[in-house]
């Protein structure tokens, strides 16, 4: 029998922030004393949800693809850097739903590909996006095949895998206006 049991964690901080308050609602599910919740932030009047399924005293912070848009990338040489686990992708590729994640001979990578008008829309293509990656510090793998398919690859060359950096840069190249070099989609 679910119970569904809502409260409401407003914080002292919240209290000066009429608009923002932290619902936490939670399904007793019963099976094995584990709890299935989900938070719920109201942020001036839009909501973001994330479900987690984890034990009561779990709490898991979330973050959406406009925060990683804002992220800025870290230097790839810097001594703590490592390469994330499948895991840890999995979870952030939701972020970034136009990607794809593919394991390359061992090497996990973000890959999204487009049909580009002609050739050199796929050059205009690489340039929008090699301006965001000059301007990160963080760079692709660009590949134009058949003169009008374009292909990216992110992964971060110097730990051989992904860090958070290639969800930045893919969410700022998503956020890229692209649409005028591309191909109509064949319509059904
Ligand atoms: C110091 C600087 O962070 C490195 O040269 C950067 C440059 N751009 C990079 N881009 C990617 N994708 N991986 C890297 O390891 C990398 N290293």
């Amino acid at each position: 029998m679910n119970r569904i049991l809502q409260t409401c964690l407003l914080s002292p901080s919240c209290s000066r922030l009429p608009v923002t308050s932290l619902f936490r609602k939670y399904i007793s599910s019963g099976a094995h004393g584990r709890s299935i919740f989900r938070e719920t932030e109201i942020h001036q009047g839009h909501v973001k949800v994330s479900s987690n399924k984890n034990s009561f005293y779990g709490f898991r912070t979330f973050c959406t693809a406009e925060d990683l848009s804002s992220k800025k990338c870290v230097p790839c040489d810097s001594k703590d850097i490592r390469p994330m686990t499948e895991q840890a992708a999995n979870e952030l590729i939701t972020k970034v739903p136009e990607w794809n994640l593919v394991n390359e001979g061992g090497i996990l990578k973000l890959s999204r590909s487009w049909k580009v008008k002609a050739f050199t829309k796929g050059l205009e293509l690489f340039q929008a996006v090699a301006d965001v990656a000059e301007a990160e510090g963080h760079h692709p793998d660009l590949h134009l095949v058949g003169w009008n398919n374009v292909k990216i690859e992110i992964w971060t060359h110097s730990v051989g895998g992904l860090t958070e950096n290639d969800f930045i840069l893919a969410s700022k190249i998503s956020a890229l206006n692209l649409q005028h070099l591309l191909r109509k989609k064949a319509t059904a």
